[in-house]
């Protein structure tokens, strides 16, 4: 037997191109794993490529690093065909791979890698054309085989535990799986060439016409690497594409799923928004319809939050509106919806309710559960809510027509006088309708000058002497008689028209008092009432001085009467707006004192003359200590404020006297003159005071 050597660069060489074959083969198992369709196809047949050129580069320089006493050479053809076994095992390998893997498949792949490593071997073994025939070491052939298959299954079963395993030392454990792979194959090779018995005198035909060379080794070495590490660092890279993929595809899921989200929902109490409802709705009914069961919408509406909102800023009242989306959540099941439509409007529907009486029992409980004072940075807020209930399918067959009918109940409970609830009937659906045609009608009407001016005098309370007029709006309607202002003044600031009712009204007064004046009818400041639309008006100062232009009247004979709420709302605006009229001379009264939330220190810095203390707290001060002590207090800080106090709705002489005493100065009311047309006025005015006057 004729005796064998190996030259050891070329070994070394060998085995070091085999493990950064297995390295990368790993790598590309990730990428197919990770990819799909065309591109996990692609990948595979490059992995397949590049990995087995790799493994038969590896077998090829191990060939070339043998040394015997003969030339060798290598059949070119046979040599190029040793490729092909091993790039289809490992094309099969890649695949089993990167699907769903169990031990299975971990050691079929092992296997067929294994087997397509130990096939390749022995075909390019056949390469050297040896004559006579080479012979065979059993027990070595054996052991070869055995490697092939229980390293590949070895290496392959590292890699897996690697990937499923913690991140921690992965690489460590990953180039460890490429030792085992790549050291398999390189094993496979020498114990395989082990087995090889060159019978003595034997030569290598292939020596005269096949592949041989150091030159050639180094070659071989050179394009198998330079494609295994190409391969490699295409692997890398497509890796990071394929990382910031996922993680834009993330980062857009999670966009659309917050924008989702926001879309059904409200932001400030995570209540579901009027969206979800309809669509819930739009869901619920046709159930509803077919199982026959009803369904209940309360709207729910905050009475007074504006003014909460106004005086206290938009962050106490957007905790507030937290602390009554709580307080709605408590009054009903968890299967209910509770739901907020914005601003201070809220929604409940409830399914499946046992009886009207148990919604009633809602209605209640949302009552005392929302009415409850909360204590918000320091302030003790609180509002009541206003109810409406409709009900399917008895008030409404879908969505839309509920909410209305829902929504028209509520306003219905807030005429009603707040604080309570309503359920819906068709007069309501009348009630709105009709207020549309109003709406309609006084627009025409402040054309056509169907509006009219009412005086009520104010009143000295010790001397009963008129010391000033209240001017009272009223519409003479053609068919419906003579409308206060409670029917058509809210109406006016719903629809845009408070402005020029509030220019009406100041052109009849300025009118009135220069006739008046013309007549010798000695005058008295005349209060003329202004909603905060006009105040915040940018041409309200204008308007007015251009109708009192030619009149020749004095400013100090109008006074100008704001509520309470309303000269707490846009305080800073509002505050600018009533100096720029007391710098003009005009004056300046709070109405309806006591019904709002004033800030003392606003209160203090607004240029005010006078203090009207609303008419509930006179009339209820008789049987309710609590209205009486509300009086009381309202005069002592008119007093410490050095302003002066009007009570209004006087109906009674023990009203009066009592007011009186304790210390208001001006009164006003039935007691002693109604509001009157302006033809009545000027014998008021020409009398000493009223006991001298003949009404
Ligand atoms: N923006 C404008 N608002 C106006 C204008 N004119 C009136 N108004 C607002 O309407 C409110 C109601 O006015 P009216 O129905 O005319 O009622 C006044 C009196 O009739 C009534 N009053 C007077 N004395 C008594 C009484 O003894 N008992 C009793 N039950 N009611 C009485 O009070 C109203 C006057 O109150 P006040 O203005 O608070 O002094 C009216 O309050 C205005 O807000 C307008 O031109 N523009």
């Amino acid at each position: 037997m004729m005796a064998v050597g190996y030259n050891a660069w070329l070994v070394l060489l060998s085995i070091a191109l085999a493990v950064l074959d297995a390295y990368v083969a790993f790598s590309v198992v990730g990428r197919i794993a990770h990819s799909r369709g065309p591109a996990a196809l692609l990948w595979t047949a490059f992995g397949a490529l590049a990995m087995g050129s790799g493994v038969w580069a590896m077998h090829f320089i191990g060939m070339l690093a043998l040394q015997v006493a003969i030339p060798l050479g290598y059949d070119a053809r046979d040599t190029a065909l040793s490729g092909v076994p091993v790039m289809l095992a490992t094309g099969a390998t890649l695949w089993l791979l990167a699907r769903h893997t169990n031990h299975a498949r971990i050691v079929l792949a092992g296997s067929l890698l294994g087997l397509g490593i130990a096939a390749m071997h022995y075909m390019g073994v056949r390469a050297m054309e040896m004559r006579p025939q080479i012979g065979w070491h059993a027990g070595w052939q054996a052991a070869s085989l055995l490697l092939a298959v229980a390293g590949s299954t070895a290496a392959i079963g590292l890699h897996r535990l690697i990937l499923c395993g913690a991140r921690r030392h992965r690489w460590w454990r990953r180039i460890g799986s490429a030792l085992l792979l790549g050291g398999t194959a390189a094993g496979v090779h020498y114990l395989g060439m082990a087995a090889v018995r060159f019978p003595p005198g034997a030569v290598s035909l292939a020596a005269e016409h096949g592949l041989r060379g150091l030159g050639l080794a180094l070659a071989v070495s050179l394009v198998s690497g330079l494609l295994l590490l190409l391969t490699l660092g295409v692997s890398l890279a497509y890796r990071q594409l394929q990382r910031r993929t996922e993680a834009m595809a993330r980062e857009l899921g999670q966009a659309r799923d917050a924008l989702t989200w926001l879309a059904y929902h409200d932001e400030l109490t995570a209540l579901p928004n009027r969206a979800n409802v309809l669509d819930l709705l739009g869901r619920l009914l046709p159930t509803a319809a077919s199982e026959r069961f009803e369904v209940a919408v309360m709207f729910v509406d905050l009475d007074g939050f504006k003014s909460i909102n106004d005086t206290l800023g938009h962050e106490v009242g957007d905790e507030f509106l937290r602390s009554v989306a709580d307080a709605l959540r408590a009054s009903v099941r968890t299967r209910d919806t509770v739901a907020r439509f914005g601003g201070d409007e809220f929604v409940v529907v409830l399914e499946r309710f046992r009886s009207e009486a148990n919604l009633v029992a809602i209605c209640r409980k949302i009552l005392a559960l929302v009415s409850r004072p909360v204590q918000v940075a320091g302030h003790n807020v609180m509002a009541t809510p206003s109810i409406g209930v409709a009900m399917f399918p008895r008030d409404g067959s879908d969505a839309a027509s509920l909410l209305r009918h829902a929504d028209l109940a509520m306003y219905s409970a807030k005429e009603q006088g707040k604080a309570g609830y309503c359920f819906y009937q068709p007069r309501m659906s009348a009630t709105a309708r009709d207020r549309l045609v109003l709406s309609a009608e006084l627009r025409e009407a402040l054309q056509r000058g169907e509006l009219q001016v009412y005086y009520q005098p104010k009143v000295e309370l010790a001397s009963r002497r008129i010391v000033g007029l209240e001017a009272l709006v009223r519409w003479s309607h053609p068919t419906r008689g003579l409308l206060l202002p409670k029917s058509f003044v809210p109406l006016a600031e719903g629809s845009g028209l408070a402005g020029r009712l509030g220019e009406v009204v100041l052109q009849r007064v300025v009118a009135q008092l220069a006739q008046w004046r013309a007549r010798g009818v000695p005058l008295v400041p005349v209060a003329v009432n202004v909603s905060l639309q006009e105040i915040q008006d940018g041409h309200f100062v204008d308007g007015l001085l251009r109708t009192l232009r030619d009149s020749g009247l004095e400013h100090g004979l109008i006074e100008f009467e704001i509520t309470e709420s309303a000269a707490m709302r846009n305080a800073e605006h509002t505050l600018r707006q009533l100096r720029q009229l007391e710098a003009l001379g005009f004056r300046m009264a709070i109405d309806d004192f006591g019904t709002g939330f004033s800030s003392l220190s606003h209160l203090r810095q607004l240029p005010t003359q006078s203090i009207k203390i609303d008419q509930s707290f006179v009339q209820g001060a008789a049987h309710n200590p609590a209205d009486r002590d509300i009086t009381e207090a309202i005069i002592a800080l008119a007093r410490k404020l050095r302003l002066s106090t009007v009570a209004e709705g006087i109906e009674t002489e023990a009203q009066a006297a009592w007011l009186r005493e304790a210390g208001c100065e001006i009164g006003q009311g039935f007691l002693f003159v109604p509001p009157l047309p302006p033809e009545r006025v000027p014998a008021l005015l020409l009398a000493e005071s009223l006991q001298a006057a003949t009404l």
